[in-house]
């Protein structure tokens, strides 16, 4: 039975899925403290967010079991995504299920905005007919700015150019084809402050786009212009923008973000030329639906080890790429920890080389596989997809992938190379069809083994009777032998012996093998 702790208001219809599992069991507690949320995040496989709650790197670090935190919407800046990364848990997002509703927000602010209509409706509904006050301006003819033009910028400059707006749009990922598609100008950001009549932001919050425009871009803005934040507060310099509209170059703004929320003693609340909503993008009944539909569907695809295509930190992989690597993961798995068993010394550089039909593919997922084997056999359980290529770099451990073009044998191959301080093994690995995985090459010996069951891996001399005396020490301590393969690359020199074993060999067996005058080494796989 899986936990899954719900902290923010999740749409009852959308978490239907989860409640009516039967390997689930769901709480919802909301508006926990971080202390509260540190002291039972123990107990929880997933945890399920909105904005509200703040998953900090003290709540992951307490989150012993925690497989998967879901946000039911878009942003994760209320995730430490460095910390749930290297802890190995999962963070997926619903990046589509609240697009609609809050481009309409957005529209339904940039009309407020251009009308007055809150301001006018405060005053009616306080006894004052004033129609001089509230005089507006119309959308026709005038130039919208949007900077970020990804699903939610897309959609406002759609139901802009629907009221006849001409839209200048600034994304550094914007191609001259989708802003041909969606009759949009495709400008710098400095062009795109200069000539816009409304602004909108539509970026996520970053390094990068914090206080994207601030003191600076406000003093490249036309007279009059008004600003619009239905993204993320902080995108726009809150301080920056009082003083614009303070000082007239501002002539409105609205916005449903805030750097702080609620907004405590912020003096923009209080101007008359600003409105203002409570984070209310996403807030539509269709919306919430959304969005918790597909988080819950995620999370039960996570805790069930199901394919799942959101995750937050983790690159996205095609459906048809996912097709043709998923049936080398366990190969790739157990390629890393064979090598990394053989290895003395800690790994300092990893190089996979891939050859054959998976030179056509993205491999970055198998190359994953191959880190969480190598590295789980040094770290443990803890190590995962999500966070070996973080803990290797952590631990300064050089990574490469490559491609060859060199044919062999196999229609692919897999080749692992590991280099520690002291030396370098390698070990090649393939898909047979109809036979499953095989590891084909170990540091250059042709072999055929299937990576599974009880393996004991063995460099030798090639000497007449050290097979004998092998298998009899072997049969000494009951220990049946189920397969051999002996390889040697020149007569009379180097040879490895390959056995699998009906049970494991106990450390002693394994040291009074490796007493023997001929036997250079001996290894036992756990795989
Ligand atoms: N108010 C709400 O309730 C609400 C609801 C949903 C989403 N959001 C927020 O809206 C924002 C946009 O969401 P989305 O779903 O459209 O995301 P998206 O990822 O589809 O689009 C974001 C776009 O911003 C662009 N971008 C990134 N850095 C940029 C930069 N420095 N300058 C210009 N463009 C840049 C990206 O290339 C991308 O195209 C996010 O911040 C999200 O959290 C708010
Ligand atoms: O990023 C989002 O999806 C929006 O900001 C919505 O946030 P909310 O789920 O807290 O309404």
């Amino acid at each position: 039975m899986y936990r899954v702790l719900i902290t923010d208001p999740l749409s009852d219809q959308g978490i239907k899925p989860l409640i009516e599992a039967d390997d689930i069991e769901v709480d919802q507690r909301l508006g926990l403290t971080e202390a509260e949320l540190i002291r039972i995040i123990p107990e929880y496989d997933a945890l399920l967010v909105r904005s509200q709650t703040k998953v900090t790197a003290a709540v992951i670090e307490a989150a012993d079991k925690l497989k998967v935190i879901g946000r039911a919407g878009v942003g994760v800046d209320n995730i430490d995504l460095l910390a749930a990364t290297r802890k190995g848990i999962v963070v997926v997002n619903a990046p589509d299920g609240n697009t609609i509703s809050t481009a309409e927000h957005t529209f339904a602010m940039l009309m407020a905005l251009a009308r007055h209509i809150p301001q006018a409706c405060a005053a009616l509904k306080a006894g004052t007919w004033d129609r001089k006050a509230y005089v507006g301006v119309e959308l026709a003819g005038k130039t919208l700015g949007i900077v970020g033009l990804g699903r939610i910028g897309s959609e406002v400059a759609k139901r802009a150019k629907a009221f006849h707006m001409r839209v200048v749009a600034y994304d550094p990922y914007l191609t001259e084809e989708r802003a041909a598609k969606l009759g949009v100008e495709m400008a710098d950001l400095d062009t795109v402050i200069a000539q816009a009549d409304f602004l909108t932001v539509h970026t996520p919050l970053t390094k990068e786009t914090r206080h994207l425009i601030g003191r600076e871009a406000f003093r490249k803005m036309k007279d009059g212009v008004r600003i619009l934040n239905c993204a993320r507060g902080g995108i726009i310099d809150e301080a920056a923008l009082y003083e614009a509209i303070q000082a007239g170059k501002v002539a409105g703004a609205a916005l449903d973000v805030f750097e702080e929320e609620p907004p405590k003693n912020n003096p923009l609340v209080d101007l008359p030329q600003v409105i203002v909503t409570p984070h209310l993008g996403a807030s539509t009944v269709e919306a919430q639906e959304n969005v918790a539909l597909d988080v819950c569907a995620e999370v039960l695809h996570i805790l069930r080890g199901e394919p799942f295509k959101n995750a937050v930190n983790l690159p996205s992989i095609p459906e048809h790429v996912m097709k043709k690597v998923e049936p080398y993961y366990g190969l790739c798995e157990k390629l890393g920890r064979l090598v990394a068993h053989t290895l003395v010394g800690a790994p300092r550089a990893i190089t996979v080389t891939y050859s054959g039909e998976l030179t056509e593919t993205d491999t970055s997922f198998l190359t994953r596989s191959i880190l969480k084997g190598v590295l789980s056999y040094h770290l443990g359980p803890s190590v995962n997809f999500i966070n070996a290529p973080h803990l290797a770099k952590e631990r300064a451990i050089r990574v490469t992938e490559q491609k060859s073009n060199e044919t062999s044998a196999f229609t692919n191959l897999i080749t692992l190379e590991i280099a520690s301080a002291q030396e370098t093994r390698r070990a090649s690995g393939t898909l047979l069809n109809g036979f499953g995985p095989r590891i084909v090459k170990i540091d250059g010996y042709a072999v055929d083994v299937a990576p599974e069951g009880h393996l004991i891996l063995i460099r030798h001399f090639d000497r007449p009777g050290v097979i004998g005396r092998v298998g009899t020490i072997l049969g000494q301590h009951g220990i049946n032998i189920a397969t051999m393969q002996v390889s040697r690359r020149d007569v009379g020199g180097h040879a490895m012996m390959i056995l699998t074993v009906d049970k494991p060999a106990s450390p002693d067996v394994l040291d009074t093998l490796g007493e023997l005058a001929e036997i250079r080494s001996v290894t036992e796989i756990e795989w």
